[in-house]
């Protein structure tokens, strides 16, 4: 197989949150109604069933619908990259040959979790994933949660193949974020994990990003993105700080997650609380969050205006 077309990797990547009904269950309306509401944002597409996704507190079942639902709403008009990254290998395999046969772009994966694992482990779990279909793969790359160290070497030794095509680099160092772009070359996407450093990573040779607090405001890094292509790193790292203090304020919530779902709530997008152990945000936190999601509201119009004018003239 040749490398393929990966112009439509590049860019931004809202990583979708989760859609329950008011029990709790996987809701295909609610899925359906979230994955439109970014088409119109300027992202390149989505990342579902990761980290935002709660991909690894749902049953392989539930997954599936959850792709299904996105493929059928969106996968005209977005790139749908599928996390199916799970305890084991054989609910991966399964999980790749369902995606697909829903026409997604890609999968990617997380290390299997709870088990400490050797580098060949790792190796073979991913390696199973690849092999079980014809989709290009994204190695998920999230030390601080999986307690894995992806080392260079074994790295390339995955990257190297023609169907691995990415990583979504979520570790924090910026240097081995550069390091794997160094070693995999110029056709290889990297993504900015952390969205509090968008920015550092892109300066370090990221080719776009994938978030879990693009959800609220993916229109914001539309346009850092925006600006670092048009050489604006002044105007990129003013906004990149503003983007910042949001951040930090929904990291305060009992979960990033439940803070995120009730600010979209609030926008009329209801994506019920997330599954415990993620804990929900409690009533005491609606009126701060009111004055956040006003707060986010007003940049995003901020900026938007700023697009408006630049075309006009
Ligand atoms: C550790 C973690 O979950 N990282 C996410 C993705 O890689 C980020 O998108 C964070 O959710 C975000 O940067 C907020 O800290
Ligand atoms: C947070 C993130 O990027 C994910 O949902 O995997």
């Amino acid at each position: 197989m040749e490398k393929m077309d990966i112009n439509k990797f590049r860019g931004i990547f809202v990583a979708m949150y989760s859609a329950y009904d008011e029990e709790g269950e996987v809701s295909i309306s609610r899925v359906k109604e979230l994955a439109r509401s970014y088409v119109h944002t300027g992202v390149r597409g989505l990342y579902i069933c990761g980290s935002s996704g709660e991909g690894i507190l749902q049953t392989a079942e539930e997954r599936k619908k959850v792709v299904e639902a996105v493929m059928d709403e969106v996968g005209k008009v977005l790139t749908v990259i599928v996390h199916i990254g799970a305890n084991s290998t054989r609910e991966s395999v399964e999980l790749a040959i369902h995606a697909e046969k829903n026409g997604t772009d890609a999968v990617s994966a997380v290390p299997a979790i709870y088990y400490r694992l050797s580098e060949k482990a790792v190796e073979t779990h991913w390696q199973k994933m690849i092999n079980a279909s014809s989709l290009p793969f994204i190695i998920y790359n999230i030390p601080q949660t999986t307690g894995f160290h992806l080392t260079q070497p074994l790295f390339m030794k995955i990257a190297k193949q023609d169907k691995v095509i990415g990583i979504k680099m979520s570790g924090e160092s910026v240097f081995e974020l550069q390091q794997f772009k160094a070693n995999a070359g110029k056709e290889f996407i990297v993504y900015n994990g952390p969205d509090e450093q968008f920015l550092g990573g892109r300066m370090m040779g990221a080719d776009g990003g994938i978030g879990g607090t693009y959800g609220v405001m993916p229109e914001l890094f539309c346009k850092v993105d925006a600006f670092i292509m048009e050489n604006k790193f002044k105007e990129a790292q003013e906004l990149q700080f503003k983007i910042n203090s949001i951040i930090k304020r929904l990291l305060d919530y009992p979960s990033l997650y439940g803070a995120c779902k009730y600010i979209l709530s609030l926008r009329g997008i209801d994506t019920g609380v997330p599954r415990l152990p993620l804990l929900p945000v409690s009533p005491t936190d609606y009126q701060s969050l009111t004055m956040l999601n006003e707060e986010i509201l007003k940049v995003i119009q901020e900026y938007t205006n700023i697009k408006e004018k630049e075309m006009m003239g």
